[in-house]
């Protein structure tokens, strides 16, 4: 039978000390001793500078070679937890890449790191893309598939990698140069060449797009979650929410961020959004505000989601638990929430009413 002398705690503290303590102390050493492990954990998953910033190390193999890829055999890592990752999947299906570049989707392991195995996703729709085996070189995890390079890795193994079959080279692992790669870097091989999510009138602007959403949205999601103090968190949370509010305004009167046309910036944004109210409003503390309270941001969401092939992108049930069951230092108890009612497929699939999100140029459909 357990008593309050038998418990854990109080077991664990006379194996340490070789006595109970009174509680006052229990509890205070107990906060230290947690608060210690937490950092020690937190700074493992996530470095941060000397004031508790989360500082996102930058990828090894950055701008893709100047050889032909349109000739190589190339393979595509990602997993779907991941908005990087996810980036890649969506430009791939719309550039119609996906005979070209076959993709292995990884699931994260318990330690976080990404392994192979035969989906346990349960599938929500026969479309969905779920986690599989690795089908480019047979390999149980990604950082063996890294390791297989000449010259071995010991780097992060992240996704989205881009792999060279015949070489047995890592061709690229930064998001931003895989979709501007895929976009038009593969057009003699895509199935919708035609397709340009970065025309060269828009290049300025998207570029302006990306140096607010990446910092401040993008990265600023995982500031908030990742802070190690309580300065670092004010400052992410509230340069997350000022850029989520500037651009709820800019698309009270716009389509996509460069207007008509979506583009590489859309693409960016979308990722992030679709996990925000699922994920980040939550486990990483983005409380301000949920997505379903800006109406032109939650609109233009569920509008890019019903472009067709990017429902199939999206993994809800593999995006939870990639966050909630695997960053144990903000979730130990591993518990998986229920997906908030705004954000099911069959809500985001519903018909959008333009007219209630007062867009005029929404009145226009969509041509890719
Ligand atoms: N800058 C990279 C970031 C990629 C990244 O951080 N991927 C994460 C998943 S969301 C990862 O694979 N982490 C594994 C690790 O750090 O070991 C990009 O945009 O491609």
């Amino acid at each position: 039978m357990s008593t309050s002398n038998s418990n854990p705690i109080t077991t664990l503290t006379k194996l340490l000390w070789g006595r109970s303590l009174p509680p006052q102390l229990l509890i205070s050493t107990v906060r230290t001793t947690w608060s210690a492990a937490w950092q020690l954990m937190m700074s493992q998953l996530a470095p941060s500078d000397p004031t508790g910033r989360y500082t996102r190390p930058t990828s090894q193999f950055k701008n893709p070679t100047t050889l032909n890829l349109s000739n190589q055999n190339l393979h595509l890592y990602i997993g779907l937890p991941c908005p990087w990752a996810h980036r890649t999947l969506i430009v791939r299906a719309l550039k119609g890449l996906e005979e070209f570049v076959p993709v292995s989707i990884a699931a994260p392991g318990i330690d976080g790191s990404w392994e192979f195995r035969d989906s346990t996703v349960p599938l929500l729709d026969k479309d969905i893309l779920v986690p599989s085996l690795d089908k480019g070189n047979g390999c149980k995890t990604l950082k063996e598939i890294y390791n297989l390079r000449r010259g071995g890795y010991n780097g992060r193994s992240t996704v989205p990698m881009l792999w060279n079959v015949d070489k047995k080279e890592v061709v690229c692992n930064e998001s931003y140069d895989i979709i501007e790669l895929f976009n038009s870097g593969l057009n003699d091989v895509a199935r919708n060449p035609g397709l340009d999510l970065s025309p060269p009138p828009l290049k300025k602007k998207i570029d302006e797009w990306n140096q607010i959403i990446y910092p401040n949205v993008n990265n600023g999601v995982y500031r908030c979650g990742f802070a190690q103090s309580q300065e670092a968190y004010d400052s992410a949370v509230n340069e997350l929410f000022s850029t989520l509010d500037m651009i709820d305004d800019h698309l009270g009167s716009n389509r996509y961020l460069c207007g008509d046309a979506l583009t590489l910036a859309d693409v960016c944004l979308f990722t992030t959004l679709i996990r925000f109210d699922l994920v980040y409003n939550v486990l990483f503390k983005c409380t301000k505000k949920k997505l379903i309270e800006y109406p032109n941001l939650h609109g233009y969401m569920q509008d890019i989601y019903q472009i067709p092939k990017v429902a199939a992108t999206c993994n809800f049930e593999a995006i939870m638990d990639g966050y909630y069951k695997i960053l144990f230092p903000l979730n130990p108890g591993s518990i998986r929430p229920v997906i908030p009612s705004g954000c099911a497929p069959e809500v985001l699939s519903k018909p959008i009413n333009r007219e209630s999100l007062s867009l005029t140029s929404k009145n226009k459909t969509l041509s890719l």
